[in-house]
């Protein structure tokens, strides 16, 4: 290989840290200034460069200068930074990045980009993009529904990069067998069409049977091609979220993130609420404000969690209230979603049922004690609507986790206002613990990205054969007793800055469900040997 060619693999670059030996050996003797550094040395420099720049956009930019150039020295200086880089790279400045995709491109980032025009070279193009490694685990989005920004087709492929930077960061997934994978299959998204600079098929969305067929054969030469793979789903559109992860989660393992993910976050999010509040999640009742993609995968996990509890199929439905576009959703609301028809409620049961289409309406009808809301509306969760809830609950708990920041239903100052201190909170973006009467409240970021890497890393380590309900459930219950609930102001999840240890914890506690119910691979036998065994640093 030629100096030239190791120094532009951001796998095997490690810039001015190659030792004199190594510089003679691969043939780099004077193609870097001589002295030799450490990877704390060029960590230093990559972080005050970072602090430099003027804002998150520039911040990312040079980031990712950094990715392209060097994956150690990246996942480095992340790894030690995860809490204030995190935003950076992810969620929320990835969705301007997103946005603006075509615009700022420079590199592919060892993606693989599949479109539905050529679909005869999908398994040729993951070759390609794989370019000899050994791939272990693909995020995949064919980027329908990026956050809840819509339809940015394949600049959607960042946010498959960004899920993967998590992967590694937190959980310490090796970087070299990850692969990042756009599905493009079109775009509804007329100013992406109308853009000249649009680096993606300048067509309308391809639905239907052909859409599938792709997804299908993308799946198929994914595994040929690796055999092992573990795919992650991410930001498919709502009808074919569930759809597709139905269609192949009891033979491959699978995950849809915005599904599965978001569930187990706030599972976890609502038993350490009510670890805080000391009540029953039997006595709950749910209104979940969006009944999508998230919302949907919400209540369903929040519905088998009742069940595990002793509830019965019926019993269980009882705790939830849909609310989507049309309001709260009865057996007769048009156009309702094959997963929401389960849960929708009887007008008998109202004598106002023509008013429930106002959320205050709703929660003045309803009487939840648990909000949730991804429906994409900012300020959805009003002054009055929080104030009814607070009115009959002694401890509300509301999850505005609709992403990025602009969408929120609600900050968390205002609700906090709003219920006098009381209502429990947690949000999808991050956000800075908040001051209430002489109180700081910590607020717990419920976001899939505390739990689809832990998943990630227990699901490789016990090279599952399929991704479990039980697996799912256990991820949701290792989150608990971690955060001291006693503490006034205490979180409903634990911090970022512990996201290395509680990965640790979730990995294991799905891995060794996945032994327990025969779904690991018959060399797995101990959790914690087989998570340290596949674990990866950030070091040379
Ligand atoms: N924090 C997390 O981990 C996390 C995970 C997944 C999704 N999300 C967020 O949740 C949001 C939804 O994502 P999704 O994948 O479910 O999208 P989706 O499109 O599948 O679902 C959104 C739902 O909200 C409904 N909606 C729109 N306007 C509404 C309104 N005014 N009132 C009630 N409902 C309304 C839509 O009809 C749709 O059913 C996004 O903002 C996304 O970023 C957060
Ligand atoms: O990407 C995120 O921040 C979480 C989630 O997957 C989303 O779609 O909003
Ligand atoms: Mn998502």
């Amino acid at each position: 290989m030629k100096a030239i060619d190791i120094i532009h693999n951001p796998f095997k670059n490690k810039g001015t840290a190659f030792t004199k030996e190594e510089r003679k050996k691969l043939g780099l003797i004077g193609t870097l200034p001589s002295d030799v550094q450490t990877i704390e040395q060029q960590a230093k420099r990559v972080y005050d460069q970072y602090k430099i720049r003027p804002d998150g956009m520039q911040k990312r930019k040079f980031l990712m200068e950094v990715f392209n150039t060097n994956r150690t020295l990246f996942y480095y200086v992340l790894s030690h930074h995860i809490e204030e880089l995190l935003p950076i790279v992810y969620d929320p400045v990835i969705a301007p990045a997103i946005e603006q995709y075509s615009e700022i491109f420079m590199l592919p980032q060892e993606a693989a980009f599949l479109s539905i025009d050529d679909t005869d070279e999908i398994e040729e193009s993951l070759k390609n993009a794989a370019d000899g490694r050994d791939i272990r685990l693909i995020v995949v989005t064919d980027a329908e529904g990026i956050l809840g920004i819509g339809d940015w087709g394949t600049n959607g492929v960042n946010i498959s990069v960004g899920k993967l930077m998590i992967y590694t960061a937190a959980a310490g997934i090796d970087p070299s067998q990850v692969l990042p994978v756009s599905l493009d299959v079109g775009t509804n998204n007329e100013t992406l069409l109308n853009d000249p600079l649009y680096l993606g098929l300048k067509h309308k969305r391809v639905t239907g049977e052909k859409y599938y067929d792709m997804v299908d054969k993308f799946v198929k030469s994914a595994r040929k091609l690796f055999p092992e793979v573990y795919i992650h789903f991410e930001d498919f559109g709502r009808d074919n979220a569930t759809k597709i992860l139905d269609k192949y989660r009891n033979d491959i393992p699978v995950f849809n993130d915005d599904v599965q993910g978001t569930g187990i976050v706030c599972l976890a999010g609502v038993l350490g609420a009510l670890e805080i509040s000391g009540q029953k999640l039997t006595d709950q009742k749910f209104l979940t404000f969006g009944a999508g993609t998230a919302g949907m995968g919400i209540a369903n996990l929040l519905f088998k969690e009742l069940k595990l509890q002793g509830l019965s199929d019926e019993e269980a439905r009882k705790h939830f209230y849909l609310v989507d576009k049309q309001g709260l959703l009865f057996e007769d609301t048009e156009g309702l979603t094959p997963e929401q028809k389960p849960f929708v409620r009887k007008r008998s049961e109202f004598e106002n049922s023509e008013e429930l289409t106002d959320l205050e309406a709703i929660i003045k009808a309803v009487k939840p004690s648990v909000m949730i809301g991804t429906s994409t509306t900012p300020g959805a969760f009003t002054e009055g609507a929080i104030r009814a809830m607070a009115a009959n609950t002694e401890r509300p708990i509301i999850f505005p986790i609709s992403n990025p920041t602009k969408l929120i239903e609600a900050m968390p100052n205002d609700l906090l206002k709003w219920t006098d201190g009381r209502a429990l909170i947690a949000t999808g973006i991050p956000v800075q613990a908040t001051e209430y009467k002489g109180v700081n409240y910590e607020i717990g970021q419920a976001n899939n990205a505390l739990i689809y890497p832990g998943v990630g890393l227990g699901v490789l380590a016990a090279k599952a054969k399929l991704v479990s309900d039980e697996m799912i459930s256990a991820a949701a219950h290792s989150l608990g007793g971690l955060v001291d609930t006693t503490k006034p102001g205490a979180a409903v999840l634990p911090p970022v800055k512990q996201i290395h240890t509680f990965t640790q914890t979730v990995a294991k506690a799905v891995c060794e469900t996945a032994i327990k119910q025969g779904l690991a691979d018959d060399s797995v036998k101990d959790a914690e040997a087989a998570i340290k065994a596949i674990k990866w640093e950030a070091k040379y």
